[in-house]
């Protein structure tokens, strides 16, 4: 429990929605990663989420719920983390503060010790992500660096997450949010499928994260993705 997440470099992430193929669960955990987290924009349910951590919970491996509503915000005794987002560059407030009222406003009980708050900047509009959020994904580099520092230096989230899902993106945006950051530890998400991505993205941020490229490449581009970074 309450593994050390700051000192992770690379995370998978697993989307209850998909189905992974026999035996990948165990190649996944003992790929090198150093943590799984569980997340999706689109269809996770408890029911689903209950069954991915039941197949990845006994390897050991630190474990990563990241809800995108309040009732996937669970406390399940095999977890280490509830990851919880806010979207800095959406223009709703339900996606920076709204949902996390609701939340709050009727959960029983909350163990605020495995609670992180990360601080979104969506990038890709056509990612499920981006399209549920309407964030405005038409960002230059200052833009950025503006929002990476009302996330740090002002709100001090612990976490600031660069997300691209889908999508490779700019090295420049994540080298510029890399040099405006002080305390967080910087996030990189969206379309890593080689270890020369992994590398270039790992210079800049703290944590790289691969996801879709576990369903659709496989093993040994996530192994090489673990070995650029470590
Ligand atoms: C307050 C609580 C407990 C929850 C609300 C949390 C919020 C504001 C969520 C907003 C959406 C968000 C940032 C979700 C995080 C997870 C994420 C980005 C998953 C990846 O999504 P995609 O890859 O775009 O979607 P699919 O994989 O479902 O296609
Ligand atoms: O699925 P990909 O494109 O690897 O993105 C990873 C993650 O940032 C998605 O939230
Ligand atoms: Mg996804």
């Amino acid at each position: 429990m309450h593994a050390n997440w700051k000192t992770w470099a690379h995370v998978t992430k697993l989307d209850p929605d998909k189905r992974l193929p026999e035996g990948a669960a165990e190649e996944i955990a003992t790929s090198g990663t150093d943590a799984l987290m569980l997340s999706g924009t689109l269809n996770v349910t408890q029911e689903n989420l209950h069954e991915l951590l039941d197949l990845v919970s006994s390897y050991g491996l630190p474990l990563v719920v990241e809800p995108a509503s309040p009732d996937c915000a669970i406390f399940d005794g095999k977890i280490d983390h509830l990851f919880v987002p806010s979207v800095m560059n959406a223009n709703d407030v339900r996606w920076i503060v709204g949902k996390h009222y609701a939340w709050l406003r009727q959960a029983s009980s909350i163990d605020w010790e495995m609670v992180v708050p990360e601080a979104y900047i969506v990038l890709n509009p056509n990612s499920a992500v981006g399209r549920v959020t309407g964030a405005n994904c038409a960002l230059s580099a200052g833009d950025v660096t503006a929002f990476v520092e009302v996330a740090d230096r002002y709100f001090r989230f612990p976490i600031v997450y660069i997300e691209y899902s889908g999508t490779y993106g700019d090295p420049a945006i994540v080298k510029a949010a890399a040099e405006a950051i002080e305390h967080a530890t910087l996030y990189y998400g969206g379309g890593i499928r080689s270890a020369e991505q992994a590398a270039e993205m790992g210079r800049y941020a703290d944590t790289i994260v691969v996801g879709n490229a576990v369903y659709e490449e496989g093993i040994d581009v996530l192994r090489a993705t673990v070995r650029a970074v470590q």
